[in-house]
């Protein structure tokens, strides 16, 4: 069910800057601008309209009450707790050492610079809940935030039929810290978040994963508020040589793919066996999973097996695409990480598959999509700071430095910024 590609067809079909398929469809780009504009001209009207519109039912409070979130953690078992607690412990160790002091540099005697970090005041983050729900990207979206000092995060998810959100979600925002929960989803939360109604603050930066729809109003809201990225539909690359067990390079392609019929998932070997026993893997392994439709067409339309000549060959082809996710299950396989050049998150070895990364390791799942790991990272501690650059100069410094500031101002032939200098000199 996943076409085999060569490595020519596979850069034709997914690398291509020229084939490359427009990031949003036309029909979501109009719907997603009309919600934005309708709302951040008539507030809750409009929101109310597009909740009723697209999630079935306008709830009767956007905010998730103090005892809804108190109920909430009686609703969930004991165990299904636990784990999110261990995994939130685990994403907490790792994104505080990413944590970084404001810093002040003596340059000489008389001239001090350096750069103040400070949280960012109000951050939204969306937790997509179309399809499935996703306590693990509560904690992924809220952990960093809390560890910078973001002084406000407040929480949109979609409420189905203007019921109350899962309970697991709840819980889990209240493990991460998260201090209001808004029953809002899709485009009509980012415009929310974005503008502000009559009923909610608007935020200053927006973070998370969601279908287009979500994607494309942050693309559209951001310059009026901030965004870490766009992240698209999922994607895993594995690369895979003779010793990989094909039970497990299936398992991990399917895991990617059951999040959505747009998710892409690919495997590159240099042994054409194991791409054909795991294939007829895949077949038999889609046909045991709940979610095997949405899986089966990914795998269909987005996937791809590519048999390459060498593991050289296929961390260029990797690099090139700049996957997500990124498995490496060959022989040897830590040796390999100094190979990578573009990639989200890279998970090393047959006992690492990336749903360790997603649940439980530390390391954030919100990860550049579609070839943007080429030039953007994770989310991460840095996304909720703001970095403020400072200098101090004594007169004798400002002596020193005019002869050199006062030339390249007048090849600019800006005379006003010359004489700022000038001015303070003259006595
Ligand atoms: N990168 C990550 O970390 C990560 C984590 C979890 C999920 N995901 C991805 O997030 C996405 C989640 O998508 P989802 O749909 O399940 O949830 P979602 O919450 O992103 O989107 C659902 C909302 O979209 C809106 N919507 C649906 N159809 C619409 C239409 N025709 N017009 C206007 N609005 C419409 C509705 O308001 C609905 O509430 C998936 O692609 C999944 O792979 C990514
Ligand atoms: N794999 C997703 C990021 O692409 C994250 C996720 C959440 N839950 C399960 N998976
Ligand atoms: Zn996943």
């Amino acid at each position: 069910m996943i076409p085999v590609y060569t490595p020519e067809q596979f850069v034709e079909a997914f690398i291509s800057r020229k084939t490359k398929k427009q990031a949003f469809e036309d029909g979501v780009m109009s719907t997603v601008k009309e919600v934005l504009e309708n709302i951040r001209n008539n507030g809750e009207k409009a929101l109310k309209e597009y909740t009723l519109k697209f999630d079935g039912g306008i709830p009767e409070n956007w905010e998730v009450s103090e005892e809804e979130r108190k109920k909430a953690w009686e609703q969930v078992p004991d165990e299904l707790i636990e784990a999110l607690k261990k995994a939130a412990d685990n994403i907490r160790k790792f994104h505080s050492k990413q944590l970084q002091q404001s810093r002040m540099m003596e340059m000489t005697d008389d001239i001090i610079s350096g750069q103040l970090f400070r949280p960012i005041d109000r951050v939204g983050v969306y937790v997509p809940g179309g399809t499935a729900v996703y306590p693990s990207s509560v904690l992924m979206n809220a952990i960093p935030a809390v560890l910078a000092g973001v002084r406000e995060i407040v929480m949109a998810t979609p409420a189905r039929g203007g019921e109350s959100i899962t309970p697991i979600l709840s819980v889990a925002a209240d493990i991460a810290g998260v201090h209001k929960i808004y029953k809002i989803g899709g485009s009509q939360a980012i415009a929310a978040l974005a503008y502000g109604t009559e009923e909610i603050e608007p935020v200053d930066k927006i973070v998370g994963p969601g279908n287009a729809y979500v994607a494309a109003a942050k693309s559209l809201v951001f310059g009026d508020v901030g965004i870490e990225m766009i992240a698209g539909p999922s994607e895993v690359a594995i690369i895979a040589d003779e010793t990989a067990n094909p039970k497990f390079v299936a398992a991990d392609l399917i895991a990617q793919a059951e999040h959505d019929e747009k998710a892409r998932a690919f495997i590159f070997s240099t042994s054409e066996r194991l791409v054909e026993e795991t294939l007829v893997e895949v077949k038999r392994q889609c046909a045991e999973l709940p979610r095997r439709e949405i899986a089966e067409v990914s795998l269909m339309n987005e996937g791809a097996a590519v048999v390459v000549n060498s593991i050289d060959e296929a961390f260029r082809l990797v690099n090139e695409l700049a996957p997500e996710h990124l498995e490496i299950q060959v022989e040897n396989a830590l040796q390999y990480l100094s190979k990578v050049k573009n990639a989200g998150s890279v998970f090393i070895g047959s006992f690492t598959p990336e749903p360790v990364g997603d649940y439980f390791a530390g390391p954030n799942h919100i990860l550049p999509t579609s070839g943007t790991a080429r030039f953007s990272s994770g989310l991460s501690v840095d996304d909720f700071v703001k970095k403020t650059t400072f200098v101090y100069y004594s007169e004798e410094a400002l002596r020193n430095a005019a002869p050199y500031i006062e030339k390249i101002a007048t090849e600019e032939q800006l005379d006003g910024h010359a004489r700022a200098v000038k001015v303070r000199l003259e006595q």
